[in-house]
């Protein structure tokens, strides 16, 4: 009966389901908070701590938190993981040279049994930057195949235009319809 009325509540829209943004600084996940709020680019800053913001696909409701990246910030990211469905994972597809940082950041996260139910989106941010690397580098390079108990999925985007960000959040949506 719970079971039943949770899913009942998730195809009615009235469960908020949880999400972080995560990835290293200067990734772009301030940016795609607020594209995915209000369509538009926003002017940021480096986020000491967090933003939080609702944002409602189809009568599906998201409680989306984006934290901050910088390394000393890094360590707190756990403290937000309890009931989190969907781990948005934002990646500077232009930085190489971090691409094995973010990896490690990626891997170590999805150990924790606060996120063994969580659903991984994984979004190759700034392709409008020539010598950006594509989706399926950015997922070869990351071993995403190697995730067997998530499921994931990895989207090439740009938070300035925007393009790339509807298709995302109808994965999130089609994700927690599911479950
Ligand atoms: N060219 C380009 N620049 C982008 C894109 N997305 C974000 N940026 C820029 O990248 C910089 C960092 O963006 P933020 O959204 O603040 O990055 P962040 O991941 O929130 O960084 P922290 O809060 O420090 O963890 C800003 O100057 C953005 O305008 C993109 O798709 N293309
Ligand atoms: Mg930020």
């Amino acid at each position: 009966m719970g079971v039943l009325f949770a899913k009942l509540m998730t195809v009615f829209g009235d469960k908020e389901h949880k999400v972080i943004i995560v990835g290293l600084d200067n990734a772009g996940k301030t940016t795609i908070l607020y594209q995915f709020l209000t369509k538009e680019a926003v002017h940021t800053t480096p986020t000491i701590g967090s933003n939080v913001e609702e944002i409602s696909v189809k009568k599906t409701r998201f409680l989306v938190w984006d934290i901050g990246g910088q390394e000393a910030l890094r360590a707190s990211w756990s403290t937000y993981f309890c009931n989190t469905e969907i781990v948005i994972l934002v990646v500077d597809s232009t930085d190489r040279d971090r691409l094995t940082l973010t990896k490690e950041e990626l891997h170590t996260m999805l150990a924790h049994e606060d996120l063994q139910n969580a659903s991984v989106l994984v979004l190759a941010n700034k392709q409008d930057m020539k010598n950006s690397m594509t989706a399926a580098e950015i997922s070869q390079s990351l071993t995403l195949s190697s995730l067997t108990a998530h499921s994931w999925h990895v989207q090439a985007c740009c938070a300035l235009t925007g393009e790339g960000l509807p298709a995302s959040l109808d994965w999130m949506r089609s994700r927690v319809m599911a479950n």
